[in-house]
């Protein structure tokens, strides 16, 4: 097993990252003996690893709360479910939330831990690829809303984050990819050694090899980690977190959420920033094209949906970057290495969208 922290005084935070951690969660959360546990899952994870946790924890008073599985139901009716359950239940301030499940879960888990009673114990177990090398990590809870994503949420950091690696064994190809476009991301925007690593292991990554894959976890969230700690809050160098996002999470809720998943609607969108960035001379072409030629290779898709123009502003102006009412996009200046810019040329930006869509 390896222990990486996220080093924020004394919010700091374990991320424990290694093979069959869920049958050690008693021995690495003892504080949790005793306690009132609300654990929030869905039933496609929690069909499959509920049992074993409980298990961990048969001293503790569990609650389970059961969401929908998809990214449609990250939002504030499966919140108010969720905050009832708990208040009906008579939790106190002294419970805590574990989140077992991918991105969707564990932003929802967080952002009502966040919000319970102002603030209650908050535990990531994440069992997707893109959850393990992203989002359990650095305090980003949130929900959507129709008018865009993650418009309602919280900062608010895990006092753990529990990775058990051997749980991607039963997860669907189609989100185990999308996993790796955060993976790519960390690598196209902070480190190009780690880029070149990707590219080399390719075939390993898709094969599922574990400690490949555990190298990739761990990695991400050496880099993640390192970025929070220095900029929890997003004042500067974690919006470079952001690659790709201001036009992903515009195809995600244009699309009502249930047609691209997060992890395809980055790779797209990444795609586009890079050709932003090309259009700009920021980034040389052959940059573009091995960042290209890694995302479908990690069978990401490369091609954006074609949307109105109209529709793309209207959610990007949403895109909690903006500032002083100016879009900011991240982009890659090499691999490597990217920056966070404003006024950027609209019609360099409406031509990089058409030409990726
Ligand atoms: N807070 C952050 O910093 C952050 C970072 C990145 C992404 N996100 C959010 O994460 C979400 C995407 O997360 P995701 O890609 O994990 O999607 P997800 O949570 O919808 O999970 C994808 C699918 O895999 C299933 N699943 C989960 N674990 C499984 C397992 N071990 N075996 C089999 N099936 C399993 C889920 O039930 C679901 O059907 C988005 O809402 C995105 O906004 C947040
Ligand atoms: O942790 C961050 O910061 C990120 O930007 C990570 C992203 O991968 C993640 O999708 C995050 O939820 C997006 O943040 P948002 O502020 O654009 O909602
Ligand atoms: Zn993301």
């Amino acid at each position: 097993m390896q222990t990486l922290t996220v080093q924020l005084d004394e919010r700091s935070y374990p991320i424990f990252i290694g093979p069959q951690l869920l049958d050690q969660a008693a021995e690495l959360l003892p504080e949790l003996a005793q306690r009132q546990l609300l654990i929030v899952t869905n039933h496609t994870v929690g069909d499959l690893y509920l049992v074993r946790l409980q298990q961990q924890f048969s001293a503790a008073r569990v609650l389970v709360h059961y969401i929908g599985d998809g990214e449609q139901f990250k939002s504030l009716d499966s919140y108010a479910a969720i905050m009832s359950d708990l208040i009906g239940a008579g939790f106190n301030r002294d419970c805590a939330v574990l989140a077992l499940g991918g991105g969707v879960v564990g932003d929802i888990a967080g952002f009502v831990a966040a919000t319970y009673q102002r603030g209650v114990d908050f535990y990531q177990i994440p069992t997707t690829l893109l959850a393990q090398v992203d989002s359990s990590v650095g305090g980003k809870t949130a929900v959507n809303h129709p008018g865009g994503k993650n418009l309602i949420g919280a900062f608010y950091q895990p006092r753990a984050v529990l990775i058990d690696c051997d749980v991607l064994n039963s997860l669907a190809p189609r989100d185990f990819y999308c996993g790796l476009a955060e993976v790519v991301k960390y690598g196209i925007i902070h480190d190009a050694d780690f880029f070149g690593w990707l590219e080399q292991q390719q075939q390993a990554l898709l094969a599922r090899d574990s400690a490949t894959l555990q190298y990739a976890i761990a990695s991400s969230c050496r880099i993640k980690a390192d970025i929070v700690a220095a900029d929890e809050r997003e004042q500067d160098v974690r919006a470079l977190l952001n690659l790709g996002h201001t036009f992903g999470h515009a195809i995600e809720a244009a699309n009502d959420y249930n047609q691209w998943r997060h992890g395809e609607a980055v790779a797209a969108g990444t795609v586009i920033a890079s050709r932003l960035a090309v259009a700009m001379q920021l980034l040389s072409a052959s940059d573009f094209r091995r960042i290209v030629a890694l995302l479908q290779a990690l069978q990401l898709p490369v091609k954006a949906p074609a949307m109105p123009w109209e529709t793309w502003l209207q959610y990007m102006q949403r895109d909690k970057k903006v500032k002083a009412g100016k879009l900011r996009f991240v982009l890659p200046t090499a691999i490597g290495k990217s920056k966070l810019l404003t006024d950027c040329d609209e019609e360099l930006v409406a031509a990089a969208i058409a030409d990726a869509s």
